[in-house]
């Protein structure tokens, strides 16, 4: 896929209970291209959510928001659950505790698909056979307690993608699993907007996690965009201080392995 998803352009936010009427985001200029696997990375409190809740449209009401978001490929802004969906670090505020894993997920595929129950849950069934479930007939009717916390990621994100959405965003989606869980789920978010050829935006404040499978790489700093480029070219050349910073803080990128892999 080809063309520009969506554009900012001097995209600033300020909530109104912020600290000090600071912005939480400040002139943020970026393409985003459809089809591409973005990583937002930065500290917390630069503003990665922000950014996620401004693409999606869920700013609280009250929050002034200047400049530009553009969407050429939709036309109009994102509908929630339908043109988008949003996976977040606890999948337990996601999932409802009292409805069953085939009804969460069956829900979305009705409601944003017009499926009545019985291909939605057909839908949710295939769906959690996508996420690499396993027994997906079983799954089906557990409850959200019952599973694991890995599990619980992945039935969430089956739920996000129920409605086909064509931008997955996910804010620190592994961030509460352990290491191995973690490189599972980033495999699996990989290969879904592969198959699909939807948008990702991968936010997280490991570098190293989203340097292993995404496109490219926007860093964040007290509400500013500090660079964004290509994995290759941040990793080996970044341009600021504070991205080399990064890099040099986690060993297992600024060694030379896999800046070699990486390089062209
Ligand atoms: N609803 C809100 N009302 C007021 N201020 C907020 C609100 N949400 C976030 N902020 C502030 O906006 C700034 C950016 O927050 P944001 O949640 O976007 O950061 P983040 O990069 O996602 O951080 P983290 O890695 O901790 O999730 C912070 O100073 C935060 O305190
Ligand atoms: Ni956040």
């Amino acid at each position: 896929m080809s063309g520009i998803f969506c554009s900012l352009r001097q995209l600033s936010v300020t909530y109104r209970r912020g600290k000090n009427n600071a912005a939480a985001l400040d002139g943020i200029d970026l393409d985003i291209a459809a089809g591409e696997r973005l990583a937002i990375i930065g500290e917390s409190g630069s503003g990665k959510s922000t950014l996620a809740r401004a693409l999606a449209g869920l700013l609280p009401e009250g929050t002034k928001v200047t400049g530009e978001m553009l969407w050429p490929a939709l036309g109009h802004p994102p509908r929630p659950g339908r043109d988008f969906g949003f996976v977040f670090q606890d999948p337990g505020t996601s999932l409802n505790p009292v409805l069953t894993i085939g009804e969460q997920i069956a829900e979305g595929a009705r409601r944003h698909l017009g499926l009545g129950w019985k291909r939605a849950s057909i839908r949710a069934e295939e769906l959690l056979g996508r996420v690499r479930m396993p027994q997906p007939d079983k799954a089906m009717r557990a409850f959200p307690h019952q599973l694991s916390g890995g599990q619980r990621q992945r039935v969430a994100i089956a739920a996000a993608i129920a409605a086909r959405p064509a931008l997955l965003i996910a804010d620190e989606a592994t961030s509460a699993l352990d290491v191995v869980v973690q490189a599972e789920i980033v495999r699996l978010l990989d290969g879904l907007v592969r198959e699909d050829g939807m948008t990702l935006l991968f936010i997280t404040h490991d570098i190293a996690l989203a340097s292993g499978f995404v496109d490219r790489i926007a860093v964040f700093r007290d509400a500013r965009l500090v660079e964004a480029g290509p994995v290759r070219s941040v990793l080996s050349a970044p341009v600021s201080n504070y991205t080399a910073a990064l890099i040099a803080s986690h060993r297992d990128l600024a060694t030379p392995p896999l800046i070699e892999e990486l390089a062209p």
